[in-house]
């Protein structure tokens, strides 16, 4: 039993955001479509929508938010997900460090960590708090308990933190257990500039000494330096939207078949069974690329 939308594409991933909640407040941040604070899912609605997504052949799973290491049931909601399906987790990587074995004990694979800056007063700048220190202990402790790969999520903001492409580039130098994503800046209402991505992604592509294409929105992966990174261009991308092959989930339950629209989704909070699998479908069936 698979999930293809009518444009041929394939769901074989499931983005669940666990709460809209976050400890900390990036200036630029879409928080998935979730601006309201929500009722959040239990844990045996989260459970369900696993089992039925795991029915239909959706082999990964991501769990995001809102900041998904507040909530309390963390460690109960990994051990849900079903056999044979790929977890990983994006996180902001502060309240990290003390839970990462914990987590790839419960079955977690690997974690992506948000660092928009190496320099403490600027990260603070960005994320609203003081806490580099404890983003930069969460990446040793995520490595140590290996949820590798960790990958390094740094938005690139205009005349922010543009000049920091080399530093991390050195950072993950010669690390084979981290990989760099730079990504473009969604700028939905947000006025704060679009950094030219395209521009950094052609220089990378000069001094790489291989690039790799992946199935996943058909993202090119740069290999130079000893580091390894990935280019996240969203806006405005065709080829990136015909290869989407994720649906979402809002924490308070509705499937959401696109990032960027909020007028589509389906509630399935408290649903069960064949209504919940049939409400799969009906999600899926609203599917389509954003950009085409
Ligand atoms: N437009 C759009 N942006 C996405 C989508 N998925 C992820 N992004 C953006 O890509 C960036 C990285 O997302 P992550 O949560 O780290 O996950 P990922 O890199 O997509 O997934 P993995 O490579 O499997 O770890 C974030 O800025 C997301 O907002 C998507 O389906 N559509
Ligand atoms: C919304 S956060 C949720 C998970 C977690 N709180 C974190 O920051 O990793 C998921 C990812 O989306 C990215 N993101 C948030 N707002 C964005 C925007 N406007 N454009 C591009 N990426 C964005 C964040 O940097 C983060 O890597
Ligand atoms: S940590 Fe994540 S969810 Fe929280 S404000 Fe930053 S990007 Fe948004
Ligand atoms: S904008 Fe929508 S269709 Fe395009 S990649 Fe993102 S979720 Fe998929």
């Amino acid at each position: 039993m698979h999930l293809i939308d009518t444009y041929g594409r394939n769901v074989t991933n499931l983005r669940i955001s666990l709460t809209s909640k976050c400890n900390l407040r990036c200036t630029y941040c879409h928080r998935e479509g979730e601006f309201e604070p929500k009722e959040e899912m239990s844990l045996e609605d989260i459970a369900e929508i696993l089992r039925v997504a795991k029915k239909f052949g959706i082999n990964s799973v991501k769990l995001t938010g809102g900041e998904p290491t507040i909530r309390k049931d963390i460690i109960d909601i990994i051990k849900a997900i079903p056999e044979g399906m790929e977890a990983s987790m994006t996180t902001n990587g502060t309240l990290l460090a003390p839970i990462a074995k914990d987590l790839k004990e419960a079955g977690l694979s690997r974690v992506n960590i948000s660092i928009d800056s190496l320099d403490r007063e600027r990260y603070k700048q960005i994320s609203g708090k003081d806490m580099l220190p404890e983003v930069l202990e969460g990446i040793e402790a995520a490595v140590d308990a290996g949820l590798t790969p960790v990958k390094l999520n740094i938005v690139v903001l205009k005349g922010v933190n543009e000049d920091e492409v080399e530093n991390f580039i050195r950072f993950a130098g010669g690390r084979k257990e981290i990989i760099l994503q730079f990504i473009e800046l969604m700028d939905l209402d947000v006025d704060k500039g679009v950094s030219n991505v395209s521009e950094l992604e052609e220089d990378l592509k000069k001094r790489s000494k291989t690039i790799i294409t992946r199935r996943m929105h058909h993202r090119k992966k740069y290999c130079l330096e000893g580091a390894e990174v990935e280019v996240v261009r969203p806006m405005h991308n065709k080829e990136f939207c015909a290869n989407c092959n994720r649906l979402r989930v809002t924490s308070d339950g509705e499937l959401k078949p696109c990032l960027l629209r909020h007028d589509n989704h389906v509630n399935v909070r408290g649903k069960r069974g064949e209504e919940l699998e049939e409400l799969f479908r009906v999600a899926v069936g609203r599917r389509e690329p954003f950009f085409k």
